[in-house]
């Protein structure tokens, strides 16, 4: 049985409630100007309003200045990878939009509208996403399905000198790397020996990869896989960006795949990994099963399958929750900070690290709180830092905004936040 089969009633109707009552949604506006008298009309409305028009017009930069530009975000969707419950289409994942909002603002202080764009074509995506994106100072798209996610991404990087974030790539490859940075230090490995499984070779797979090799993992140990198995040279089903990881191998399947691997990443679907092949594995497994809701395996049988497993899952139900939660927040909070035009793989390396370093850290009392332990340190239970974590607004935007700016992306060298 799956974790959510065995969710509670309760806790799934808790659920509705809480998007349903005291009103529906889980996002409003804010207003952080006066606007009690005639005189504050005059000066949020017309005629005040034409001064900061005719500053914006003679130069856009000025809408940094004097509009909600720098600090927000449009969260954008077309619904056809909705967490791990795959083409549910744009209305449907409003709930996750509307979530990552909540995540913006909560975590990382910045004002997010979520954006649903209703098209499968995504040269309409593309121009929608275009025309509405200079009154943000970022992009962050999510939960868009491979492939068309990657092209999506490209042109809107070539056509806007804002970031432009696939959340579901980025994001997720940024935590996964930090996290197995730490956990393959617990397993005594290094990352330019371990050999890694992928299962699911789209945007989150992909992505996460790619950055791994640019850590020091070797591509000649990652094996991708899909519905189809794994993606080898000899077929010539891959699309162009699956090409980079298909690899020279008579492994064939899932079970072929884990064979005394040292990693399995799950970015995929549920209960996709038995305890058959998870016994299969190299001592020490490191078990990343990310899909949401329901994980890869069930933690709980991983554990009763294998003692030495090293476990993470992307639910805020388990330890070690390897979600992009941790990113998107503080990686944005960085580039917002120094106006940065785009979101380089030097500001993703920074966050990796800083992520990684910060859970050698002692953990301070709020964290043990918000999870009602008495203690977290280190180790096979505690090898990323917890959402809740009130340091990671500190030390993951600094090294960010620091990368920008030594990277040259950044508009100011120096980092200013509204
Ligand atoms: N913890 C976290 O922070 C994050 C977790 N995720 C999770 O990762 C999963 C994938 O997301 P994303 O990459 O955006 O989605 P995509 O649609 O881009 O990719 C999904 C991939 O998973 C593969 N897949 C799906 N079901 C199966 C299956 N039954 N057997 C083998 N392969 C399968 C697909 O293969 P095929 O093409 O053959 O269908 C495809 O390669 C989701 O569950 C999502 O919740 C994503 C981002 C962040
Ligand atoms: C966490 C997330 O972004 C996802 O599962 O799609
Ligand atoms: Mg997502």
């Amino acid at each position: 049985m799956s974790p959510t089969e065995a969710m509670p009633t309760d806790l799934k109707q808790a659920a509705l409630d809480y998007h349903a009552l005291p009103k529906p949604g889980k996002i409003a506006t804010e207003i952080t100007k006066p606007t009690r008298t005639q005189r504050d009309l005059a000066l949020a409305y017309t005629p005040g309003v034409a001064e900061p028009v005719r500053a914006i017009h003679k130069d856009i930069e000025a809408a940094y200045r004097y509009t909600a530009k720098g600090n927000l975000v449009a969260v954008i969707t077309n619904g056809t990878a909705v967490l791990g419950l795959g083409d549910v289409g744009a209305l449907a994942g409003k709930p996750v939009m509307e979530g990552k909002v909540v995540l913006f603002k909560a975590f990382g202080g910045i004002d997010a509208f979520d954006i649903e764009v209703d098209t499968h074509d995504p040269d309409e995506f593309i121009e929608t996403v275009a025309r509405i994106a200079g009154g943000f100072g970022g992009i962050n798209l999510e939960d868009i399905a491979a492939p068309h996610c990657f092209r999506i991404e490209r042109e809107l990087r070539e056509r806007l000198d804002i970031p432009v974030f696939h959340d579901d790539q980025h994001g997720t490859a940024v935590i996964i790397c930090a996290g197995l940075i730490n956990a393959l230090r617990i397993a005594g490995k290094r990352l330019e020996d371990a050999r890694i499984v992928c299962l699911g070779a789209g945007a989150a797979g992909l992505a996460s990869m790619h950055l791994l090799t640019t850590l020091g993992a070797k591509r000649e140990n990652i094996l991708m896989i899909d519905r189809q198995g794994v993606i080898r040279s000899d077929d010539h089903r891959a699309n162009e960006y699956q090409r980079e990881f298909a690899a020279d191998t008579d492994r064939h399947t899932l079970a072929d795949a884990c064979v005394d691997a040292d990693v399995f990443v799950g970015v995929s679907g549920p209960d996709l990994l038995t305890a058959d092949v998870l016994s299969t594995m190299a001592d020490n497994p490191i078990v990343f099963a990310l899909a949401n809701p329901d994980p890869e395996i069930d933690p709980a049988l991983a554990h009763r399958t294998r003692d030495d497993v090293i476990m993470a899952t992307g639910r805020t139900d388990y330890p070690n929750q390897i979600n992009n939660v941790l990113g998107f927040p503080y990686i944005f909070r960085g580039a917002l900070d120094v106006h940065a035009r785009t979101i380089n793989d030097a500001m993703l390396t920074a966050a990796v690290h800083a992520l990684a370093a910060l859970a050698h850290e002692p953990v301070p009392d709020s964290v043990l709180q918000a999870y009602e332990v008495d203690t977290l340190s280190f180790g096979r239970e505690y090898f990323i830092p917890k959402p809740f974590d009130p340091r990671l607004i500190d030390v993951v935007p600094a090294a960010i905004s620091q990368a920008a700016i030594d990277s040259g992306v950044a508009r100011t060298d120096q980092a200013v936040r509204p």
